[in-house]
């Protein structure tokens, strides 16, 4: 049987990462696609002469032009503008709109059927454009923040309680932004709840909130440290893990920007939900209980993707 095929659309910080791990992990032959000449060939070339000692069999090229990535069966969406400190992912809507537009008509005319994780800021606002440009099927348009978000709480927790990351659960909602939601009630060590965890005096009230923070924050905390990018071993590492699941029906509970429709009070809209990720795309949205409090924070964060969506749809009227 003939190796997966994957386009990454945006050969830079992410895509030369997401490029190396596809290989590494043998998951299928890679495509770079990028609008600077040298950039995704240069990359290939390097990433391919890693094969012999990192041992994989994948081939890779670099290119400019959309026809190379006919018949690919994923496409990583990186393609835009990453924020430098001072600005907010939301800073990026603007530019990073007009780069899904071409990447959706891109997609759209050579590779209709692929699985697309777009990974390219404002997430939420940014899978929604690139699913309308594309007009690909909602089953088959996603974004990848949640798990990203959610193994930055892992690591902290794990951190905080001295245990293996392995043995953490979490589950992040919501946007990716400033608004997301970290559900501390499904988040576990050893499926024993984190509010149990206080109770038993593994760590304190605050400390949680203080993790909870840090998390919201995590993006931010490393394009403050960097200073000319953001962050993406692991953004590249959790988009992976969401093409792993759908190139091998693995079916794995991941949390990512989704097409809500009807679950959540939501009609047609992308945010960040638990999802089953299988051979399907996105097979199902699993709707949890939420409490007052997880409700409202939610809500906002729906509030605050909203406004970023019409704010999209002032730009570009064919969105609207
Ligand atoms: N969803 C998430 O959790 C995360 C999202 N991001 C976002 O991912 C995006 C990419 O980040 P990096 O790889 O670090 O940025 P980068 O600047 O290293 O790479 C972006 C690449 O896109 C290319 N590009 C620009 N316009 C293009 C076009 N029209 N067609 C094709 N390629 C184009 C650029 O030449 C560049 O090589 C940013 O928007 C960043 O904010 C970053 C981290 C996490
Ligand atoms: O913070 C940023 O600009 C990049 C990002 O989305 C993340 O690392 O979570």
């Amino acid at each position: 049987m003939a190796r997966p095929k994957i386009a990454l659309i945006g050969a830079g910080q992410i895509g030369g990462t997401l490029a190396h791990l596809a290989a590494l992990k043998e998951l299928g032959d890679v495509v770079l696609f990028d609008i600077a000449e040298g950039t995704p060939e240069g990359k290939a070339l390097d990433i391919a002469s890693s094969g012999p000692s990192g041992k994989f069999d994948a081939t890779m090229s670099g290119t400019q032009d959309y026809a190379d990535i006919a018949g690919a069966d994923v496409c990583i969406v990186t393609a835009g503008v990453a924020r430098k400190p001072g600005m907010s992912r939301d800073d990026l809507l603007g530019i990073n709109l007009k780069v899904m537009k071409s990447v959706g008509e891109g997609i759209a005319k050579h590779a209709p059927d692929a699985f697309v994780i777009c990974i390219t800021n404002p997430l939420d606002a940014m899978v929604w454009a690139l699913r309308e440009f594309s007009g690909l099927p909602h089953e088959k348009v996603c974004g990848m923040a949640g798990v990203l978000d959610s193994a930055r709480f892992r690591h902290f927790l794990a951190s905080e309680f001295n245990v293996s990351m392995k043995d953490v659960t979490a589950f992040v909602l919501g946007g990716h932004g400033d608004t997301m939601v970290p559900l501390v009630r499904y988040s576990t060590v050893a499926g024993i709840p984190l509010p149990d965890l206080v109770k038993m005096g593994w760590t304190t009230q605050d400390k949680l909130d203080a993790i909870v923070q840090r998390t919201r924050d995590g993006g931010a905390e490393i394009v403050g440290l960097l200073k000319t990018g953001s962050a993406f071993y692991a953004p590249a590492t959790s988009a992976i893990e969401m093409a792993e699941s759908y190139l091998k029906d693995q079916k794995r509970v991941l949390p990512c920007a989704a097409y809500v429709d009807g679950a959540y009070g939501l009609n047609g809209f992308y945010v960040g939900v638990p999802t089953v990720i299988g051979a399907g795309g996105i097979e199902r949205v699993v709707e949890i209980s939420m409490n007052k409090d997880e409700q409202t924070m939610f809500d906002n964060s729906v509030t605050a993707v909203k406004g970023l969506v019409e704010a999209c749809k002032g730009i570009d009227e064919s969105l609207a």
